[in-house]
C-alpha cells in the first residue's frame, strides 16, 4: 500500500477500574488508504468502539496511536465525523438548524450564508430529509432522525466518517434503503469510513475491508478479509453471488468457529449474553445479524443458531 491516509499503530488500551488497569487493547495495527470502506465486527466487548474512539480522537492510546494524513490524533476534530447508532440530535432544534450548527462550526468563515444554505440543502437532500427541514427530532421517525445525523456528518465534509452501528436500531426495509444510500454518496465522496457492525450481509455488502477483532480482553485484529466485489453493488444480484457467499461464510467462520462466544470463554456475571431474537426465521440471531432461509445454512450458521 502507498503511504497510509489512516494508520493505527501498536495500539495498546488499558481502562483504571477499581481491580486495576483492564487491557481492553493490544497490539492494534491498522492502515486504511483514502476512500476504503473499513468495517469492523467482532463479539461484543471485543473492543470495536474503543479503536473508533480513539479514531474520533475521544479516547487517548495507553501506548501507540493514531496517525491521519501524517498528523497525530490527539482530540476531536471536524475532519472526522462521527455517527453514532442511536442519532445525538438536540431535541429543540429542528432538522436543518441541526445540520446548519455543524455547518457552522467548519465553514463560517469560509462559505457566505447563502452558500451554507445550499450546502445544508443538498445534504439534506441526499439522504432524502428535504421535506421536514422544520420538524424537530420528536416529530420525526428513527430511522429520519438517522438520516439528518448522517446529512449533518457528510455536510462537514470530513476526511473520516465514522459510525458506530448507525443503522442498528432501524427497521429492515429502513437499513436497506440507507445502506444504498450510503454506498452511493462514498462512491461519489470518496470519503473514507470506518464502520462498527453486527450485521455480516452489511459488512460485505458495503465494505472494501472487513476487519475482524479477536476477543477481549487485549482483544487485537484477527483477520481482514479484503472485499473484492465490482462496485456498485446491487444487494439482489448479490444473494446468488458465490463470492459473496464465499466472503459472508469467511466472517461467519471467523465469528463462531475461530472466536466462540466469549460469555462461553469467560462466563462472568457482566458479560452480556448472546441475544435469541428472530431465531429460526431469517432474523437476526445470536448477536450478529444474518439473512439466509434455515434450510440454506451452513455448518457455522448452525453453530451460531445453537449457540444462540
Ligand atoms: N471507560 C471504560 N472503563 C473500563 N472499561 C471499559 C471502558 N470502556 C470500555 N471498557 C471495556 O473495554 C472493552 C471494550 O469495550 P468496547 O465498548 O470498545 O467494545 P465493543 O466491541 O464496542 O462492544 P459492543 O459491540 O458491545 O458495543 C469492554 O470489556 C468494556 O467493558
Amino acid at each position: 500500500m502507498s503511504k497510509p491516509h489512516l494508520e493505527l499503530t501498536n495500539v495498546q488500551m488499558a481502562f483504571d477500574t477499581p481491580t486495576g488497569p483492564f487491557i481492553a487493547l493490544e497490539n492494534v495495527d491498522l492502515k486504511i488508504r483514502k476512500g476504503e470502506f473499513v468495517s469492523l465486527i467482532g463479539h461484543s466487548g471485543c473492543g470495536k468502539s474503543t479503536v473508533l474512539n480513539i479514531v474520533a480522537g475521544l479516547l487517548q492510546a495507553t501506548r501507540g496511536g493514531c496517525v491521519l494524513d501524517g498528523h497525530e490524533v490527539n482530540t476531536p476534530g471536524p475532519e472526522r465525523a462521527v455517527v453514532f447508532q442511536n442519532h445525538s440530535l438536540m431535541p429543540w432544534l429542528t432538522v436543518y438548524e441541526n445540520v446548519e450548527l455543524a455547518v457552522q462550526q467548519v465553514f463560517r468563515k469560509t462559505m457566505s450564508k447563502a452558500e451554507r444554505r445550499d450546502w445544508i440543502l443538498h445534504n439534506l437532500n441526499l439522504v432524502n430529509m428535504g421535506h421536514a427541514l422544520d420538524k424537530r427530532p420528536g416529530e420525526i421517525s428513527g430511522g429520519m432522525a438517522q438520516r439528518v445525523g448522517i446529512a449533518r456528518a457528510l455536510a462537514m465534509k470530513p476526511s473520516v466518517l465514522l459510525m458506530d452501528e448507525p443503522f442498528g436500531a432501524l427497521d429492515a426495509l429502513t437499513r436497506a434503503h440507507l445502506q444504498d444510500s450510503l454506498m452511493e454518496i462514498q462512491q461519489n465522496l470518496n470519503s473514507t469510513v470506518i464502520m462498527i457492525t453486527h450485521d455480516v450481509d452489511e459488512a460485505v455488502l458495503l465494505s472494501d475491508r472487513i476487519v475482524m477483532m479477536t476477543n477481549g480482553p487485549a482483544a487485537t485484529v484477527g483477520e481482514e478479509l479484503h472485499i473484492d466485489l465490482p462496485r456498485p453493488r446491487n444487494r439482489v444480484t448479490l444473494a446468488d453471488n458465490p463470492e459473496y457467499v464465499h466472503y459472508r461464510q469467511a466472517v461467519l467462520s471467523f465469528l463462531y468457529e475461530k472466536q466462540s462466544f466469549p460469555s462461553k470463554q469467560s462466563a462472568s456475571a457482566d458479560e452480556p449474553e448472546a441475544e435469541t431474537e428472530g431465531q429460526g426465521t431469517g432474523q437476526p440471531t445470536g448477536t450478529f445479524s444474518v439473512h439466509t432461509a434455515p434450510s440454506e445454512r451452513t455448518h457455522a450458521e448452525e453453530e451460531l443458531a445453537a449457540n444462540a
